[in-house]
């Protein structure tokens, strides 16, 4: 199996990288980034990684002989044999350069226009190619997979928005919650909730407040505090940028959470009797919007979104969702 990080040599390339090739010893990772020494550093230090195999703490599991390599390419220069064909699964984190701008809420979308410009540029890469599963992660997230989906002819299926960090960020903030609400009854653990989100990886997220549980469940908040729990999933990626001095955004939960996806991928899909995961997918009428990409639930097979699920939703939640195409919409210059 192979999977292609396009933009690897980045703070969440690199970290999906790690992820990635430290949970599956044999995966073939492929690192494109125009700064492709800065690529090959991670790739070397990634390969060594799994090195640790080869000592008697290491317990490998696996024969040593089967290690995946981590390679690099530079996109620029057209490289041969195609890495897009190669791949079983692609990541998509290239982007410009953080800015100034873009460290207070709402700042994915200070890096719109470039990004859409980023995004074209691979569509047209990836036209040439069979059509792979790609999760998209560059900002802002929807719009990116919007217009890479368009740009590479491939079906909508193919792209997956990844906008599940959100839906860790309020499992935590409700554990909290629920927890200071009843002291007796001990600690809620962020693993016992569930709250879906859909709408847009920013300020239109559209927590399903309907269909969530702790503990399996329901559970039910005052409107102020639903909008201390929304402030609070708006406002902790910044939070966590200011306090690494403004240098990378959430590596941690980000990688893990793309890593897990891509590996659902590998494997051939998400369990249909599981609960849907919500990610950024192109609509074509369901939930009554169409020519926009934003999260809504889906069922995973392994080309990616085998099915998107409908859930009956509350007056507010719909009117959010519909706020949150026409935003991002508007962004894209499609009215
Ligand atoms: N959806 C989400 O939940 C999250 C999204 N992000 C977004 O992911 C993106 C990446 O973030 P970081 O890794 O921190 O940024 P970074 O600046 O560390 O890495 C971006 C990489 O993309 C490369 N790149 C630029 N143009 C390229 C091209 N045409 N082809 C291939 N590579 C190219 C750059 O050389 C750089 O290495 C940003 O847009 C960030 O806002 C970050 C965290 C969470
Ligand atoms: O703005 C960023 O780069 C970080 C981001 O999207 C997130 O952590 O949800």
């Amino acid at each position: 199996m192979h999977v292609l990080v396009v933009g690897g040599g980045g703070t969440i390339g690199s970290t999906v990288a790690y992820t990635l090739a430290t949970q599956h010893p044999s995966l073939e990772v492929t690192l494109a980034d125009p700064k492709a020494e800065r690529a090959e550093g991670h790739a070397i230090d990634l390969f060594h990684s799994r090195s640790h195999a080869a000592h008697a703490i290491g317990r490998p599991e696996f024969e040593a002989s089967t290690l995946g390599d981590v390679s690099v390419v530079d996109p620029t220069s057209s490289p041969e044999p195609d890495p897009v064909e190669a791949a079983d699964a692609i990541v998509v984190t290239a982007s410009e350069p953080r800015s100034s701008d873009s460290l207070e809420r709402g700042g994915r979308l200070s890096v719109l226009e470039r990004n859409l410009e980023i995004a074209s540029d691979l569509g047209e890469w990836f036209a040439s190619a069979d059509p792979t599963p790609t999760v998209v992660v560059a900002n802002p997230s929807d719009r990116v997979t919007h217009r890479l989906w368009e740009a590479s002819g491939w079906p909508r299926g193919s792209f997956l928005g990844y906008s599940l960090s959100e839906t860790a960020r309020i499992a935590d903030e409700i554990a909290r919650r629920v927890s200071a609400r009843e002291p007796s009854n001990g600690d809620v653990s962020p693993a016992d909730v569930y709250c879906p989100i859909l709408g847009e990886h920013g300020e239109h997220i559209v927590p399903v407040f309907s269909r969530t549980t702790v503990d399996g469940r329901p559970v039910e908040f005052a409107e102020s505090e639903r909008v201390e729990i929304l402030d609070y999933v708006r406002s902790v990626p910044y939070d966590v940028i200011e306090m690494r001095d403004n240098g990378d955004s959430s590596r941690w939960v980000t990688g893990r959470g793309i890593s897990l996806i891509v590996s659902r991928l590998l494997e051939g899909g998400t369990d249909p009797d599981a609960d849907p995961v919500c990610l950024a997918t192109p609509l074509d009428g369901e939930y009554g919007l169409k020519g926009v990409t934003l999260s809504v639930p889906v069922v995973l097979d392994g080309d990616g979104v085998a099915e998107i699920v409908e859930w009956d939703l509350s007056t507010d939640e719909r009117e959010r969702l519909e706020r949150a195409a026409e935003s991002i919409r508007e962004s894209l210059g499609h009215r």
